[in-house]
């Protein structure tokens, strides 16, 4: 980045369309009045100083901090399309469950339960059920808040068109039933709707997920290992889903059984060529999340990866790079692993040394008894362990290089909880003058009820993410490139995820604040909007 005088060049030197003078486009909440923001008919196309701290280490070994500007041209792509979204592992919790939900919003369902009425919502997704600041009111200085949704001109979940695949045969009523998630009074309203819903057959290589997993496995596509045939049966499925739905876009999520890892092999999955080349040869190291990333990724349509299996093998990372394709991944990031990355972020940043960390869970559902099997808990296990690195990582003072809080993490399946996930954890820590802080959670977690809202978060962002383009500018305006997407790995969608893929060579943030943040900043950046800070100035500086 090379440092740019400060200044707002905006679209008053003539160098893009002439500026709105903030009239409120239709169908908005709000509109940012500035010189640095122009809406069109379809699109918002906004100039953006980015700044940050550049930091070098001196000769004598003190740092060096230069601040540093960066501008870009952003553009927003206004109109929302006809969205479907196809799942992969549609019949399982949290397929069902999540199909169920958006019915139940899109309908404005309400049923009875123990308690009295209930009506649908939307609680537990970040998209649907938080809020921004926006900025503070102009007379009153009070924060002036207004729903996440309402920062870029997003898909609806209610409008979302939903299909996929599963290798068992039940229709979504009767997953719906089998995964004993919600209500009778709820199911009953929906069940006609659900039961016409059918998964399409999928392609099933029983080495990947337990061995328990067979009995379900009866809508299955020939063949046991990678080919070609399956991948372009996957694109065909999702060009027929699209057009059989009008849609203008699809977006396909993996929250199907967690499999096993594949082995990194040279000359098998290393680059996007051999990987290829290893489908067509059907090598039995290549996983059928990696056929349907790789089927998603020709097709263009953008793959999120539910599960915490290493589906990304470099040979996909560098394939999406080269179509072009948005990937995202791994692993919800549902209940005690979200807890986890927010606690431990207040612990440590609280300058508390945690030394010990003890996750235990049972659960009762299929995703238990999957995870019973030592090779997928092993893929789950590494999802749920990585989460604080960063936290201990970034923290000098508490721990010396290569020091980090003991960690144990522990699944048990027990079916007679189902669903309803027991997670339990204790926290140690070291506190002032060699005195010791305990903290122990017992979180009951209705793991499907918990990941459902996620499913929708992700499905939201990544489509608006297809809709945001950039390029670097100058003050000059002269040498700018063409508009371009943001990289095919989607970090953005990291709030979601306990494994969060980033561009290869960054850096994984786990930081649940930070990652929440970086997704407004960014958002707000795509509306001209400068990051928020939380400094309050303007109730401190009077
Ligand atoms: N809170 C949560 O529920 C949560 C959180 C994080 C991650 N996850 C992950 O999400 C995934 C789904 O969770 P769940 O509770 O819905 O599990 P589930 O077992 O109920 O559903 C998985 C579904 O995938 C199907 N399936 C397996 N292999 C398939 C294939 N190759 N193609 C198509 N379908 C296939 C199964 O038949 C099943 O219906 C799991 O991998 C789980 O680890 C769940
Ligand atoms: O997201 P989280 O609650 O930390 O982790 C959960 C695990 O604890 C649980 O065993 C499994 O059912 C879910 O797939 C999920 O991964």
């Amino acid at each position: 980045m090379t440092p740019h005088a400060n200044t707002d060049m905006g679209y008053a030197n003539g160098d893009g369309p002439t500026h709105n003078n903030g009239v409120a486009p239709a169908g908005s909440l709000f509109t940012v009045n500035s010189p640095n923001v122009v809406y069109t008919e379809d699109k918002i196309h906004s100039k953006y100083t980015y700044r940050t701290t550049e930091v070098s280490k001196g000769a004598d070994g003190k740092y060096v901090a230069v601040p540093r500007e960066t501008l870009y041209d952003f553009t927003v792509d206004r109109k929302v399309p006809k969205l479907g979204v196809m799942l992969v592992g549609w019949g399982g919790n949290n397929g069902s469950t999540v199909t169920a939900g958006i019915i139940a919003n899109r309908r404005g369902l309400k049923w009875q339960t123990r308690k009295g009425e209930q009506a649908a919502n939307y609680y537990g997704s970040l998209i649907m059920g938080s809020t921004i600041k926006l900025g503070t009111d102009a007379k009153t200085r009070a924060d002036v808040n207004i729903p996440f949704h309402d920062i870029l001109p997003m898909v609806h979940p209610n409008d979302l068109v939903i299909g996929g695949w599963d290798i068992s045969s039940l229709n979504l009523a009767q997953a719906m039933d089998r995964a004993e998630v919600l209500e009778p009074t709820l199911k009953a309203q929906v069940a006609k709707e659900m039961s016409a819903m059918v998964p399409l057959r999928s392609i099933y290589y029983p080495d990947f997920i337990a061995a328990n997993q067979t009995d379900r496995a009866d809508n299955i596509l020939p063949g046991s290992k990678a080919c070609n045939a399956h991948v372009e049966q996957i694109r065909k499925d999702i060009r027929e889903f699209k057009a059989a739905n009008n849609l203008d876009k699809v977006i396909v999520q993996w929250t199907a059984n967690t499999e096993r890892f594949a082995e990194l092999i040279d000359g098998v999955n290393d680059t996007a060529e051999n990987l290829l080349k290893s489908i067509e040869e059907g090598h039995g190291e290549v996983a059928p999340s990696t056929v349907f990333a790789v089927a998603c990724i020709l097709e263009g349509a953008p793959f999120i990866n539910g599960s915490p299996q290493n589906t990304f093998v470099p040979g996909a990372i560098e394939l999406a790079q080269q179509y072009n394709a948005f990937i995202g991944g791994d692993d919800f990031k549902s209940g005690q692993t979200k807890m986890k990355s927010a606690l431990v972020d207040f612990l440590i940043n609280a300058g508390i040394k945690l030394t010990s960390i003890a996750s235990y869970n049972h659960l009762g559902n299929n995703d238990g008894k999957n995870l019973s099997s030592q090779k997928q808990f092993r893929s789950k296990e590494i999802s749920k362990s990585n989460v604080v690195d960063d936290m201990v990582a970034a923290n000098s003072v508490l721990y010396a290089p290569g020091e980090h809080p003991d960690h144990t993490v522990v699944i048990k399946y027990m079916p007679a909880v189902g669903d309803d996930k027991r997670a339990l954890d204790e926290y140690y820590a070291e506190i002032f003058m060699g005195g010791h802080q305990t903290i122990s959670i017992f979180n009951v977690c209705e793991d499907s009820l918990l990941a459902s809202p996620l499913i929708i978060d992700l499905v939201l962002v990544a489509e608006m993410m297809t809709r945001v383009k950039w390029r670097s500018a100058s003050t000059d305006g002269a040498t700018t490139k063409d508009f371009q997407s943001f990289h095919s790995v989607l970090s953005v969608l990291s709030y979601m995820l306990k494994a969060p893929l980033t561009p290869p060579g960054t850096p994984v943030v786990n930081a649940l604040a930070k990652q929440r943040s970086a997704l407004i900043n960014i958002f707000r950046a795509c509306v001209g909007l400068e990051p928020e800070s939380d400094m309050t100035l303007e109730h401190k500086l009077f």
